[in-house]
């Protein structure tokens, strides 16, 4: 008999056990010593929850709207690369499994499926688009447009990334390209039509470019080019927030990347509660790190997260399981948030404040 998958972490041995191990060792792991991608979960585990008690309170309201996209629960998909190494259907399966739990999918600029492809697969799901800013201008703008035409509805920044993070496991297991037939779909040049004769030749895909040069130059250049919301994710350090705010973004997003490009980064929930002062409620907070249960999504929430999102989880649910398999680690988080947040006594995620979390 086998047995059934319960938690994100039987999701996890799941994947472990189906992946090419060069493969997984590339989705799980992180930079230099992993000191970060440890610390972002054990930070959740070093965190207690005091219930109220007597309350009344029902069951919980747990839906948010975040920049105008309502979701179900506080929860969505952070972007990464290479879906297609996990499952065929790649992004597409992703994005069908976010349209049936109502949350956000966050495409990667990396992804292995085009994102009008990916828009098309699943016509009810919610995209945001995940933008490594590229020296190249023009090219950087001929991928805005593509991801505004099939509909995505905020443009997420990632600055963590001057130069890629060394994750020495890669080096090790000599994997540092896609396999044949396999490519960053959203790197190809041109418009996005991407085969405008039917030929089926897609035109040439660039490398993406990580670059030490990008500025808060470039966000101004970003914030006159579309009228997306922009969100800037991987800032950690409360000084930039303050900045972002000045540069006009509609949202901050916390976080480390997983433990993947700085390490020893302190855990993303540790850093929140200064973030969170710093931007003193001018703009949403997300986080992402870490997040493998209920319990951690309330925590967050409770320190001034306005909604989380998680990584590696759908990773592994689309590994163990395709679409089926994000839908349930989906469900499964929606379940343990309402779970957590009726055992706190609470009838909202509104209802979330600091003095519900010790660190213990
Ligand atoms: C395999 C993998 C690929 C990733 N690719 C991207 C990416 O293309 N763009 C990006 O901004 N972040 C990327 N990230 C970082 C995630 O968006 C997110 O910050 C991180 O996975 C959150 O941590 P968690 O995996 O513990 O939930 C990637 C992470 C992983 C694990
Ligand atoms: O692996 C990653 O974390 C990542 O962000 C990335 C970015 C570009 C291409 C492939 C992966």
């Amino acid at each position: 008999m086998t047995a059934v998958l319960a938690t994100i972490r039987d999701f996890e041995a799941a994947a472990r056990a189906r992946l090419d191990p060069a493969h997984y060792d590339y989705f799980a792991g992180g930079a230099g010593d992993e000191v970060t991608v440890k610390a972002n979960e054990a930070a959740f585990a070093r965190l207690g929850l005091l219930p109220r008690v007597l309350r009344g309170a029902g069951t919980p309201q747990i839906g948010v709207t975040l920049l105008g996209s309502r979701m179900a629960m506080p929860v969505l998909v952070a972007p990464t690369a290479f879906h297609r190494l996990a499952d065929p259907e790649g992004e597409k399966a992703t994005a069908r499994a976010v349209a049936a739990a109502e949350t956000i999918m966050i495409v990667s600029m990396a992804a292995t499926v085009a994102v009008e492809d990916v828009a098309a697969a699943a016509p009810g799901a919610t995209l945001w688009f995940q933008l490594y800013v590229q020296p190249d201008m023009a090219f950087t703008e001929a991928i805005v447009r593509r991801a505004e035409k099939a509909g995505c509805a905020a443009l997420v920044v990632t600055v963590d990334s001057p130069a890629r993070g060394r994750r020495d496991q890669d080096v090790r297991n000599g994997f540092d390209d896609l396999p044949e037939g396999m490519h960053c779909e959203n790197l190809r040049d041109g418009d996005g039509d991407h085969d405008a004769d039917g030929d089926g030749d897609r035109g040439p895909v660039r490398p993406i470019v990580m670059s030490p040069a990008i500025s808060w130059e470039h966000v101004d250049l970003l914030r006159r080019m579309t009228r997306l919301p922009i969100v800037l994710k991987g800032v950690t350090h409360p000084a930039d927030a303050r900045l972002a705010l000045d540069h006009g973004v509609s949202a901050l997003y916390v976080s480390n990347h997983g433990g993947r490009q700085l390490d020893t980064v302190p855990a993303t929930v540790d850093l929140l509660p200064e973030i969170v002062a710093a931007v003193g409620g001018a703009v949403p907070v997300l986080v992402d790190g870490g997040i493998r249960r209920g319990t951690d999504v309330v925590k967050a929430l409770a320190l001034g997260a306005s909604a989380v999102a998680v990584g590696r989880p759908v990773i592994w649910g689309l590994a163990a399981g395709g679409e089926c398999g994000v839908a349930r680690v989906l469900e499964m988080l929606r379940d343990e948030v309402e779970h957590a947040l009726t055992l706190c006594g609470l009838a909202s995620v509104r209802d979330l404040e600091p003095g519900l979390v010790r660190r213990c």
